[in-house]
């Protein structure tokens, strides 16, 4: 077992380069299954999900190879089934965009129900309702999600509220249907964005993502292509609020500024001072963290994947704070571990954090409960006074990169450390 020991207090000092988007990537590589030839992909992060997707192909007979560290060369001609493994499907979401990627290709996929965090209830009616509507059925087997189709056809599809995940599963089902499919109340986060460009440069014809409408005319064949991931929104925003903790100095490099917008404004809110650049955003503190109210909201607004971190900064910031989770009904579980530092938060019915800011946290042995709940510890170990031990950090590997050793860089004292199950390690602040 790995845990991560943090001694805080160090402010955060240098400039730290952005990996590929985990939520875009894990995409990008499930959608290689619609190409009918060989295809790279750069930028491809060095996180446990990627892995698994690709486990995915390669259990699947692809040929999957990295050539250079981030660049992988992904060939799906040589699959041989349409099943997707339970063990890999259900520690992960994104495994539910094979449904999408297999249909799309095979007319049938076989895809366990998908993992991933718990944030609360998620279901995947959405995404079974667009594959009705292009013709598809569905039902569940030995616990499984089958879809098939004698044939897809475009359609006329109209999301009950805006879902990521069922905006892409429709997208790669559509591509290559008969004809021209018209998506209503999609999504429009970045990665919806980057997906639909790759698979345009293979030829297929997507127009509109990035709005609410997306309209997409079937083509029979995509040629393979080169294509490069683009940066992670969250991982920056990760950085941003990391550097506003510890009252640090950091230039966050490799960034598409215009992602971070919804951030950069809250952080503005706060006192923090941000300057935007072409492809990077540099964040300093010259003055105390003040309160404000937050609200995550599909893209453009406030991102969920940010919610805990920033929540985090929160907890030190002067006077009350209120955030309200609107994406997901269970995001407020690394509420109780932050207590432990020291934290002043309410949860009021599972949707409200009412945050009265304390001078300090104190560092204390945590766990982390999902991915951006792990990261909100770091940061909180990072702004804390004493050592804080962090568990089960193979959750906050599902989609940072080298996460220890950036923050080292940066001059955060933090070290990745082996335990033996079952070993108690004392600690000393
Ligand atoms: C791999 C990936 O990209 N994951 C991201 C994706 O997750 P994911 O694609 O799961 O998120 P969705 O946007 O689909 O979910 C939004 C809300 O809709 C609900 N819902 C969704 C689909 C459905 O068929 N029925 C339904 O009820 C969900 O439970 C949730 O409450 O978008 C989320 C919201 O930005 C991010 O937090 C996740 O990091
Ligand atoms: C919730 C997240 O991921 P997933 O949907 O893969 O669980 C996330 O990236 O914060």
């Amino acid at each position: 077992m790995e845990k991560f020991f943090i001694r805080g207090g160090n402010p955060l000092k240098g400039t730290v380069y952005i990996s590929g988007a985990k939520n875009a990537a894990v995409a990008l590589v499930a959608a290689t299954i619609l190409c009918d030839e060989p295809c790279t992909l750069e930028n491809v992060p060095a996180i446990s999900d990627i892995t698994k997707c690709l486990d995915i192909l390669k259990s699947m007979g692809a040929v999957v190879k990295m050539e250079k560290e981030g660049v992988i060369y992904i060939d799906t001609s040589t699959i041989n089934t349409t099943k997707v493994p339970y063990k890999l499907a259900e520690t992960m979401r994104a495994s539910s965009y094979f449904l999408g990627t297999l249909l799309g290709r095979f007319h049938e996929a076989f895809v366990p129900m998908p993992g991933g965090c718990y944030l609360g209830d998620r279901p995947i009616d959405q995404h079974l309702k667009a594959f009705k509507a292009l013709g598809a059925t569905d039902e569940v087997v030995r616990g499984a999600n089958y879809v098939k189709a004698d044939k897809l056809v475009g359609n006329q599809i109209y999301f009950d509220f805006v879902t990521v995940g069922a905006t892409m599963n429709a997208i790669f089902a559509a591509v290559k249907a008969k004809g021209q499919t018209i998506i209503e109340n999609a999504a429009k986060e970045p990665h919806i964005v980057d997906v639909a460009n790759f698979l345009n440069s293979m030829g297929a014809d997507i127009r509109g993502a990035g709005t609410d409408v997306i309209k997409i005319r079937g083509v029979e064949y995509l040629h393979g292509t080169t294509y490069a991931t683009i940066p992670d929104q969250i991982e920056a925003g990760t950085y941003m609020v990391a550097a506003a903790a510890t009252k640090g100095d950091v230039v966050i490099a490799n960034v598409i500024p215009k992602h971070l917008e919804s951030i950069t404004a809250k952080l503005r809110k706060c006192g923090v001072c941000v300057e935007e650049n072409d492809e990077s955003v540099h964040v300093w503190v010259d003055g105390p963290i003040m309160n404000t109210t937050v609200k995550t909201q599909p893209h453009p607004g406030f991102p969920t994947d940010m919610q805990p971190q920033f929540s985090t900064l929160l907890t030190m910031a002067q006077g009350t704070s209120k955030v309200t989770e609107e994406i997901f009904n269970n995001r407020f579980r690394y509420v109780a571990e932050l207590r432990k530092m020291g934290a002043d938060v309410s949860v009021e019915g599972g949707k409200v954090a009412i945050i009265q800011g304390v001078p300090t946290l104190k560092g204390a042995p945590v766990q982390a409960t999902d991915l951006r709940a792990g990261a909100a510890l770091v940061i909180a170990g990072l702004a804390a006074d004493g050592l804080t031990e962090i568990d089960n950090i193979h959750y906050i590997e599902r989609g940072y990169e080298h996460i220890d050793k950036k923050l080292r860089e940066l001059g955060a004292d933090i070290t990745r450390v082996i335990v033996p199950d079952n070993e108690h390690v004392e600690m000393t602040s």
